[in-house]
């Protein structure tokens, strides 16, 4: 400890003078963002102003920059703000996302696109899709899988029929809640409403403190929570962003079973995503049902040292080939080793479908 008095009007003049700086500093950016965005009209007049490489590469840098006190993740949040509104400038960005309100494909939309976004609420997986398809919107945002409870099927089973692009990925770790509003009787809760995914990523926890209670599943976390309001008996499991939008408060906080469980999810759009050093691709395959023909697929990934992230089989809907197969791993189809694997995996293949190159999800 020094002696010298802290000086506290000192400090505020200091971090006056400071705020000032950021000030002129995030117009004069923001007059950076304008500029690129004539740059691109004057190339191509329905040019895309959001590209999605571009930000990944602008965090990761400012996230390799970043000596602290301040947290990486943080800064790549205050970042990730100053961009949205930057581009939101020009032509806010449009968003269908898997509603309603609250739900935790919200809150992954605005993790990834800021708050200067217009997310718009969907009642289903395909509406979703139909909306990006349209062109009613830019981009669409949907859950694909959960740590614990494994992939969305519906979502996979999307894109077997779409030409949509998968654009970017999100991580979002999932905190669940035990939600109850102001007239429940804490100690009289009977009843406990919930998505049938929420429920089985807290089976245990229930089991163990709500044996007896009633699990009613609806179709959204927000929905319980909306329910929850008016019952004096009843409890919801969803998260923080339902919480707030039902004015409910926590009984129980952190109920999920496994500490880490997350959920991916995708941004769909129309744009084939330039690399941005750190991607990932997801293709579609569809397989002729022979002997070994799982074998025959995954070689060329192992001989080319491929790092395959994901690999989920679905059955096909067209009757004409037994199985498909979902397949994600690191690098972007531009690169010479994956170009590579892709075109023996054609050879292999009765069909296959690349869903997109995108950056590997940065917050
Ligand atoms: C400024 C650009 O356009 C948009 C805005 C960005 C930003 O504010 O840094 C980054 C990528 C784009 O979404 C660009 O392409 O460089």
């Amino acid at each position: 400890m020094s002696d010298t008095p802290i000086d506290l009007d000192a400090l505020r003049s200091r971090i006056d003078d400071l705020d000032s700086q950021l000030l002129m500093l995030m117009n004069e950016r923001a007059q950076c963002a304008q500029q690129v965005a004539q740059v691109k009209t004057a190339e191509d007049a329905g040019a895309v102003f959001y590209r999605p490489e571009r930000e990944a590469q602008v965090l990761r840098r400012i996230m390799a920059l970043n000596k602290g006190p301040l947290d990486s993740e943080e800064v790549a949040r205050l970042f990730r703000e100053i961009m949205s509104a930057c581009l939101a400038l020009e032509q806010p960005i449009k968003v269908a996302y898997l509603g309603p309100e609250g739900t935790f494909t919200q809150q992954a939309t605005l993790k990834h696109f800021g708050e200067s976004a217009i997310s718009l609420p969907m009642a289903a997986i395909d509406e979703v899709f139909r909306e990006v398809e349209a062109g009613a919107v830019n981009y669409g945002v949907v859950p694909v899988e959960n740590s614990t409870e494994g992939v969305i099927n519906h979502t996979l089973d999307s894109f077997i029929d779409s030409g949509l692009r998968i654009c970017g990925e999100v991580v979002l770790r999932i905190h669940h809640h035990l939600l109850v509003g102001e007239t429940t009787r804490r100690d009289k809760v009977s009843r406990i409403y919930s998505h049938p995914q929420s429920f089985a990523q807290c089976r245990k926890w229930l089991d163990a403190h709500y044996p007896q209670a009633e699990r009613v599943p609806v179709s959204s976390n927000a929905e319980a929570a909306r329910l929850v309001k008016t019952e004096w008996h009843s409890a919801a499991i969803a998260g923080d962003m339902s919480a707030k939008l039902y004015g409910l408060t926590r009984l129980a906080e952190k109920i999920e079973d496994r500490p880490d469980n997350s959920t991916r999810f995708l941004i769909i759009g129309n744009q084939d995503v330039p690399m941005s050093g750190d991607d990932k691709t997801s293709i579609v395959v569809a397989m002729r049902n022979q002997p070994g023909a799982l074998h025959d697929l995954l070689e060329p990934f192992h001989r080319h040292q491929i790092d395959m992230t994901r690999l989920e089989t679905r059955p096909s809907r067209s009757g004409v080939w037994n199985y498909v197969f979902f397949i994600d791993f690191k690098g972007h189809h531009e690169e010479p080793r994956v170009a590579a694997v892709l075109e023996e995996v054609r050879l292999r293949a009765a069909e296959v479908k690349v869903l997109g190159s995108y950056p590997v999800g940065v917050l």
